[in-house]
């Protein structure tokens, strides 16, 4: 029987508050109030995931860990963490707060040993975060470039990287619809399970890309469509139960 398509309904955190942006740019923030009643309302209404992010750490603006810890401690699922995990400290403090996984994007650019030795250590509870513009990898808030998608995939592949979580930066917070072609590509390029991210505006939308699932796409992260309202979460786990 094939998989169904996981969903992660996303709580990005930046200054205390649940926010969405456009394009992951700093100050196009739209708040959407208390991020624990966010990861609440998405628990309730049957989330067996929720993908969590401390924006402030991802910029360098500061950070939200006493609230995320807060967030993961109360859930009763499973967290990916992400957001400034860059250095053994923030590892710690990430893992530590009993988050399933965290997930890597600057460091992976920028400390390749590091990540390499963490993924030996930590396995399934690391997973990367390949957030693009065109093939070209951003990192540190996606300010800067961080060299090519498929040469790092095929480092990170030889690594053991157990998962991607593939986001691209021009679809992210649009409502525009997913980067299917950019999916396939990845699918294409790695045996390891793919976490789409970015564009997810309809449930047409996430049927898209749950016929992804047989080329290795494992879930889809949903943002800016569950906060404007474009559909529920209970009608998105409806579309996508198979
Ligand atoms: O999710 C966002 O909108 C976002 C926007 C800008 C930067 C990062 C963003 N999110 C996630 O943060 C981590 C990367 O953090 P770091 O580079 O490891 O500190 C990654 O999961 C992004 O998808």
């Amino acid at each position: 029987m094939t998989q169904k398509l996981e969903l992660l309904p996303a709580v990005d955190v930046r200054d205390g508050q649940a926010v969405r942006l456009v394009h992951g740019e700093s100050g196009s923030e739209t708040s959407y109030g208390d991020p624990l009643q966010a990861a609440l309302a998405w628990q309730s209404a049957g989330a067996e995931w929720l993908h969590l992010v401390d924006l402030d750490a991802a910029f360098g603006t500061g950070d939200n860990r006493d609230r995320i810890a807060e967030v993961v401690r109360t859930m009763d699922l499973k967290v990916e963490l992400s957001g400034g995990i860059r250095d053994d400290a923030s590892l710690k403090a990430a893992l530590a707060t009993g988050c399933t996984r965290v997930n890597l994007g600057t460091a992976a650019l920028e400390s390749p040993e590091w990540v390499a030795k963490i993924i030996a250590e930590h396995g399934e509870r690391i997973a990367v975060g390949l957030d693009v513009r065109g093939t070209t990898l951003r990192g540190r808030g996606w300010t800067r470039d961080g060299g090519d998608l498929y040469e790092t995939l095929e480092r990170l592949n030889a690594e053991g990287c157990a998962r991607y979580v593939v986001t691209d930066i021009n679809k992210d917070g649009t409502l525009q619809g997913p980067n299917l072609e950019l999916l396939k590509n990845v699918c294409s390029a790695t045996d390891r399970p793919v976490v789409a991210s970015g564009g997810v505006s309809s449930l047409a939308d996430l049927r898209a890309i749950a016929t992804l699932v047989p080329q290795g796409v494992e879930g889809a992260i949903v943002g800016k469509a569950l906060y404007a309202k474009a559909f529920t979460l209970e009608e998105a786990l409806e579309a996508v139960a198979g």
